[in-house]
């Protein structure tokens, strides 16, 4: 898949393109029907291509980064990614007019619950209408919903920073994820006897409720792990900032530098003051006993070791 970055007009290109135009923050399950269905709709001949746009979420509040991004589209078998890099002052009708001055564009493809900016316009009919004055047939396909309840970012952050994950994974169709760099922390966790892999360079992504969670890390050399997961604040140490760490079950290795992606599965408790450090330690004892039973491996390493022995 190409990646075209738009810093003023879109490039001239006479491939012929079904285009589809989306937010695409988080690439849920209403991102995906539209990119199958613009897969399903395009002649051998055309290629599918992707409309996007950069700078229409607040920083630090976003379901998926640039990276990810690109990795969705990949994924999901677009041809084409148009990232436009200052659409913000323009107007939706300038960018649809622009981009079939530029493009060969036999087809649009919409949701109808399209948002180009924070008002409740339907944007979806303005795509419409400029398809209608240039002779481009424009597809406006109806939200995606699940248990009556349309699938929207905006939905999907509110159910993250809310610590409802599996509700999350079921309108994104994947877990909620997020990828990272390892860095440095003040080292206490391998003195608690929980060392943490504290993520670094997540400060785009939404925050998630303060609280432990479930979940899995997937370390660069494809290889994974069950995790619990720290997201929050910090206050039995004195923490002062959002932080997300991992504790990854049966693992011991060093980490830092690496980039890891963590997926959530479920929020297990809220974030506690404890009075003490030895408290805290009790408490993570016996959340990691839980996770080990949610998960099945209670007795997984014993088993192992005594069919080694
Ligand atoms: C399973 C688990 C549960 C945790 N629960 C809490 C908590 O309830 N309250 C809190 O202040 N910190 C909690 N933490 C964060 C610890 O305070 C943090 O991991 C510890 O200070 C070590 O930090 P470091 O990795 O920077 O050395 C938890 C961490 C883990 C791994
Ligand atoms: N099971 C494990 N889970 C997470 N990190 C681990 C584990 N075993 C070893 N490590 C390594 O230890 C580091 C975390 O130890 P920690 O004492 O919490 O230091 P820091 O405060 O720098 O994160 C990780 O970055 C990783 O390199």
């Amino acid at each position: 898949m190409d990646t075209i970055e738009v810093t003023s007009a879109i490039p001239q290109s006479s491939d012929p393109v079904v285009l589809v135009i989306g937010k695409w923050d988080g690439f849920h399950k209403g991102h995906q029907q539209l990119v199958d269905k613009a897969k399903q709709l395009a002649s051998y001949e055309e290629r599918v291509s992707v409309l996007g746009f950069a700078g229409h979420s607040r920083p630090g509040c976003a379901l998926s980064s640039y990276e990810d991004r690109i990795h969705a589209f990949k994924s999901a078998g677009a041809d084409r990614y148009y990232h436009m890099n200052s659409s913000e002052n323009q107007t939706i009708e300038e960018v649809i007019e622009n981009s079939i001055r530029s493009l060969n564009i036999k087809r649009m493809i919409i949701s109808e619950d399209f948002h180009w900016d924070e008002t409740d316009m339907k944007h979806s009919e303005a795509v419409e209408e400029a398809g209608r004055k240039n002779d481009v047939p424009v597809t406006v396909l109806p939200s995606a919903t699940i248990h009556g309840l349309t699938i929207q970012s905006s939905t999907i952050r509110t159910l993250i920073s809310k610590g409802h994950m599996e509700a999350a994974q079921s309108m994104l169709g994947r877990p909620f994820e997020i990828t990272g760099i390892v860095e440095k922390g003040e080292q206490l966790g391998r003195q608690l006897g929980f060392p943490t892999l504290n993520m670094g360079d997540i400060q785009d992504y939404v925050e998630l409720r303060p609280g432990v969670y479930l979940g899995i890390v997937d370390l660069s050399d494809d290889s994974s792990y069950y995790t619990l997961v720290s997201a929050g604040y910090r206050p039995t140490v004195n923490g002062d900032s959002y932080k997300v760490e991992a504790y990854l079950l049966d693992f011991s290795g060093d980490l830092y530098g690496r980039q890891v992606t963590l997926k959530f599965f479920r929020h297990l408790r809220d974030e506690v003051n404890f009075e003490g450090l030895d408290a805290l330690v009790e408490q993570m004892k016996m959340d990691e006993l839980e996770a080990r039973k949610i998960l099945g491996i209670t007795d997984t390493l014993e088993k192992e070791k005594s069919n080694m022995g």
